[in-house]
């Protein structure tokens, strides 16, 4: 192989290895590349469980791949429970805005699931019954009605189709009333509190192993960082406190109560705080929000 700048090319177009004034020796085989550079036939050229990114697409093109063998997303229909919910507008006489209409799909989008049906149900139990049967995603997710009251009615509705409660409320606050359910052989019911942090708990604590395992992807390596501030606990049960990312502390962010997202949409990760409280300083592990990590899918449309 000889580059046209190592020779000269002559009044006819033909390229000559020779240049009077600046010889240039070409060695045998120089800028040829030779076959099985890069792997050998045979090769295993990634290891199972490897996300299909654009660059995988690519290399998989290159080594004259057509098709590939995935894991697909996990199919997940969302089903918002409430009678006092709004889908417009400002807040009036009771009635308040779905907040987890808008929030949910995205979020398990950024999960790395297909959100196939995004449903307002309100609070007769005949409806979620029915939307429960009809459903054929391989995750239902269900928000409010997860408590004892007389219009909570994911308990009633999970026996009577004689689901499987795999989870049935954690020792977490907010949302300690979360549970998981198998509903079907192939599919499974996340239950989240109706407060919308305590969703967003259930969210990062039930809802992503579930569709991580079910997408057969990786677990996070669990990682530390201190708190800036000390954060009070709850007697009994771990909190989960939105913080943002300052450096390497991570401060605690207020309006974290059960109702509120003004903390939740300026965090970077949820502080898991022990029992009993933590003080400044002190490391807590932290959960990662998706568009903060940038891991996976950060596509909000
Ligand atoms: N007797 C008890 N009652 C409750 C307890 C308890 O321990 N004992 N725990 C409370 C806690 S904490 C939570 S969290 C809730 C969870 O109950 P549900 O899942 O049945 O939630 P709902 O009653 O349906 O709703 C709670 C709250 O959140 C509002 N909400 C519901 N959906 C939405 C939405 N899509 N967007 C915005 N806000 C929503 C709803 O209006 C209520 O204010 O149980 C407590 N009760
Ligand atoms: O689930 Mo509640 O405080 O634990 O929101």
């Amino acid at each position: 192989m000889l580059r046209s700048e190592h020779g000269r090319t002559d009044a006819t177009g033909r390229l000559h290895a020779a240049v009077a004034d600046a010889p240039h020796t070409v060695a045998h085989g120089q800028d040829i590349r030779p076959r099985g550079q890069e792997c050998r036939s045979g090769d295993q050229l990634l290891p199972v469980g490897t996300r299909v990114t654009p660059a995988v697409l690519g290399m998989a093109a290159a080594a004259g791949y057509d098709t590939l063998s995935a894991v697909p997303r996990p199919r997940v229909d969302v089903f918002v429970l409430g009678d006092e919910l709004l889908g417009e507008g400002l807040p009036h006489d009771g009635l308040i805005r779905d907040a987890l209409g808008p929030m949910l799909p995205p979020w398990l989008r950024a999960l790395g699931a297909e959100v196939t049906a995004v449903r307002r149900i309100g609070d007769a139990e005949d409806a979620l019954h029915e939307a429960l049967r009809a459903s054929d995603a391989d995750v239902v997710v269900t928000t409010g009605g997860t408590a004892a009251g007389p219009v909570d009615h994911v308990h009633p509705t999970l026996r009577r189709i004689g689901a499987e409660l795999l989870v049935d409320g954690v020792q977490v606050r907010p949302g300690h009333p979360m549970l998981l359910a198998r509903t079907k052989d192939d599919q499974h019911l996340v239950g989240l509190p109706g407060n919308p942090l305590a969703a967003v708990s259930g969210l990062l604590t039930l809802a992503e192993p579930l569709l991580r395992t079910l997408a057969a992807r990786p677990a996070p390596e669990p990682y530390t960082l201190p708190l800036r501030d000390g954060v009070q606990g709850h007697p009994y049960d771990t909190r989960l406190v939105p913080v943002s990312l300052r450096g390497d502390r991570a401060l605690p962010l207020l309006y974290n109560g059960p109702a509120m997202l003004r903390g939740i949409a300026a965090a970077d990760a949820l502080a898991v705080v022990p029992p009993g409280g933590a003080r400044p300083g002190q490391e807590a592990e932290l959960l990662d929000l998706p568009w903060a990590s940038g891991g996976i899918e950060v596509c909000f449309t």
